[in-house]
């Protein structure tokens, strides 16, 4: 009898998992410090492996340009290298995943805190497929992010020690949630650019897009 009633709820479970705006998303986390090179290698992923990227930095950084109501204090987070409530975050990364018309993603940047992380997962019901953690030394990302040149008002030396401070205090502890459940999959990311990918490839091999 027991396994007679217990038969619809796994069923239940299985269609509603990972489902967003229709479609059931696969979902790939990338994280690491600040200018370890999660951005430069999610361009690479979404050339070869068909992923749409979502950056929540860049996703808020738009959010401010829009000139939305949370633009200053979302600029204001930024500038002292704190994390943005989820709220906010999870509302654009929502959004941009209903709006595609890909199933894949890779969330750049995102969770960067145990609030982000069970707020996203108690909001969307999306569990990663694994986490991509780029692992580099904080003077190796420190001389990245003096060069990255891109006009942030971040990668000025006393917010890069900031950003640090709360990847350290607050990201990390994410990753070592996802370590302990078995998804993460380590990079070392101090390699040049290609090497990083070359890594990184192997990883997403499976999701390779299948030959004409
Ligand atoms: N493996 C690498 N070696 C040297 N420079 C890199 C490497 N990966 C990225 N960069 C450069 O470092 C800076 C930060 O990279 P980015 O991808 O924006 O990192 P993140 O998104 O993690 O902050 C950029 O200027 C980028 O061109
Ligand atoms: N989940 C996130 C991601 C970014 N951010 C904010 O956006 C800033 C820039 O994030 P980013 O991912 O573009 O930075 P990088 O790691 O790419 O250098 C962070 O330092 C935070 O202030 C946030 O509040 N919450
Ligand atoms: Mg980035």
């Amino acid at each position: 009898m027991g396994t007679v009633v217990d038969a619809p709820a796994v069923v239940a479970e299985e269609v509603t998992e990972n489902m967003l705006g229709g479609k059931k998303v696969t979902v790939v986390f990338v994280l690491g410090g600040p200018g370890s090179g999660k951005g430069t290698q999610c361009a690479n992923i979404v050339e070869h492996f068909g992923f749409t990227h979502l950056s929540a930095g860049d996703l808020l950084r738009a959010e401010i340009k829009s000139g939305s109501e949370n633009g200053t204090m979302i600029e204001n987070m930024i500038k002292e290298g704190k994390i943005v409530p989820s709220e906010v975050t999870i509302k654009l990364l929502q959004e941009a995943i209903i709006k595609s018309e890909n199933d894949k993603f890779l969330i750049d940047g995102f969770p960067r805190n145990e609030e982000n992380r069970a707020a996203f997962e108690n909001v969307t019901k999306i569990s990663p497929a694994f986490v991509l953690f780029f692992d580099c030394s904080e003077e190796e990302m420190e001389r990245r992010l003096l060069g990255r040149n891109q006009g942030r008002v971040d990668d000025n030396i006393e917010t890069i020690k900031k950003r640090f401070k709360t990847f350290v205090e607050s990201s990390l502890p994410v990753i070592e949630h996802y370590n302990s459940k078995d998804k993460v999959k380590k990079i070392d990311a101090a390699k040049p650019i290609l090497e990083v990918f070359e890594d990184v490839k192997a990883i997403f091999a499976p999701y390779a897009p299948k030959a004409e």
